[in-house]
């Protein structure tokens, strides 16, 4: 895997710490041991490449081409399309600030949102999170030369514009791959290979594209300016594609002083994968939500990011594969029923209660 990370194209910087993440590869006919090296690296760190996911490069190399003329486009265009209350649309520069104790503005980049698409008449655009797209109209930004290869297939859709189209096969396809990096997660955490696929969990998921580009600017932590802040994603998987710009951080250790920040270099064709909160809530803090974040090195990054969250009315519970006697469901903080076996601590700034001794693997 790691030969096939060119050097010069990637510009890690001398002396820095670089992350070897273990590549999950979906095309694989052995799927036990495909499973057993996905429990362990969710295990250790929740971050993985997938390889071999079936979406061709040129495929990307378009959405990757179609993500910069939007945001080449003049602000004013772009602010006609602002994110709205479904979090759709256009979010500018430091919109978002991941970690606002320790970051000087925002977040140093804009992104382009956009859901599973929901039209006004549905009765599911009533609930939070799904509703309708705000596109680019077609004066803003005119279909592309693509149109014509697409044709074929998106026929029905394309006179909603050749951009749109690519966003939701894009949307669509992820969601297919998410599907089958959810069936392996769940044969990891012992599960029934479809749980997570199960029509009352990702049947009407939340799914977010996000079109991200960083400024090319240089972060300096110490004054707290960030592309994005350290955070940890809070659904259950995200897929991220990026440029051959280095950026990204992984903390394996948010508690460690000084922290340790390791690079996550880009692999081409691969997807960056990592565990959400959810789901580390999820598996009871088995699986790892590792801190991250992006350094700016001067240059103007873009990445795609693809979140996935379960259905808005699903009630995430710990699964029975992951708890015991010696290890019971971690609880939101009850204060009226103190626990002798218990202690207080802090997960993700929600007080909880934990098992004084730390849970070990070995129910799994
Ligand atoms: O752009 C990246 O490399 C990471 C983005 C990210 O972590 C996020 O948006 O949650
Ligand atoms: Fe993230």
């Amino acid at each position: 895997m790691a030969e096939t990370i060119k050097e010069e194209e990637t510009q890690i910087p001398e002396f820095s710490n670089v992350s070897i993440l273990n590549c999950i590869d979906l095309s694989s006919p052995d799927v036990q041991s495909t499973v057993s090296l996905l429990k362990q690296v969710c295990l250790d760190s929740g971050f993985f490449y997938v390889i071999n996911h079936g979406i061709d490069k040129e495929f990307m190399d378009e959405v990757f081409y179609q993500s910069k003329r939007f945001f080449t486009l003049p602000k004013e265009d772009k602010m006609k399309l602002l994110r709205n209350e479904k979090n759709r649309g256009y979010a500018p520069l430091f919109d978002q600030s991941l970690d606002p104790a320790n970051q000087m503005h925002g977040d140093y980049k804009e992104g382009y949102y956009i859901g599973v698409e929901v039209s006004e008449d549905h009765p599911d655009s009533q609930k939070p999170f799904y509703g309708p797209n705000r596109w680019p109209s077609e004066e803003i930004l005119p279909e592309s030369l693509y149109a014509a290869q697409m044709e074929g297939n998106y026929g029905g859709i394309l006179s909603r514009g050749i951009v749109i189209c690519l966003m939701i096969s894009t949307l669509d396809i992820n969601r297919d791959v998410a599907k089958s990096i959810s069936r392996l997660l769940a044969l990891a955490l012992g599960l029934n290979v479809n749980f997570f696929c199960q029509a009352g969990i990702l049947g009407k998921s939340i799914a977010t594209l996000k079109l991200l580009h960083y400024e090319d600017q240089i972060s300096e932590p110490a004054k707290g300016i960030y592309g994005a802040g350290a955070h940890s994603d809070f659904g259950l998987i995200t897929l991220l594609a990026t440029d051959d710009n280095y950026g990204l951080q992984i903390c394996k250790d948010k508690d460690a002083k000084p922290q340790i920040w390791e690079y996550v270099p880009p692999l081409k064709g691969a997807f960056i994968v990592n565990i959400g909160d959810m789901l580390e809530r999820w598996s009871n803090c088995f699986f790892r939500s590792t801190l991250h974040r992006v350094l700016g090195n001067g240059r103007e990054r873009y990445s795609i990011a693809f979140f996935v969250e379960p259905n808005h009315d699903f009630v995430v519970e710990c699964v029975p594969t992951c708890q015991s006697e010696k290890n019971p469901p971690k609880r939101i903080l009850d204060l009226s029923s103190p626990q002798s076996n218990m202690e207080i601590t802090f997960f993700r700034g929600i007080e909880i209660l934990m098992p004084t001794s730390i849970p070990t693997n070995e129910m799994m």
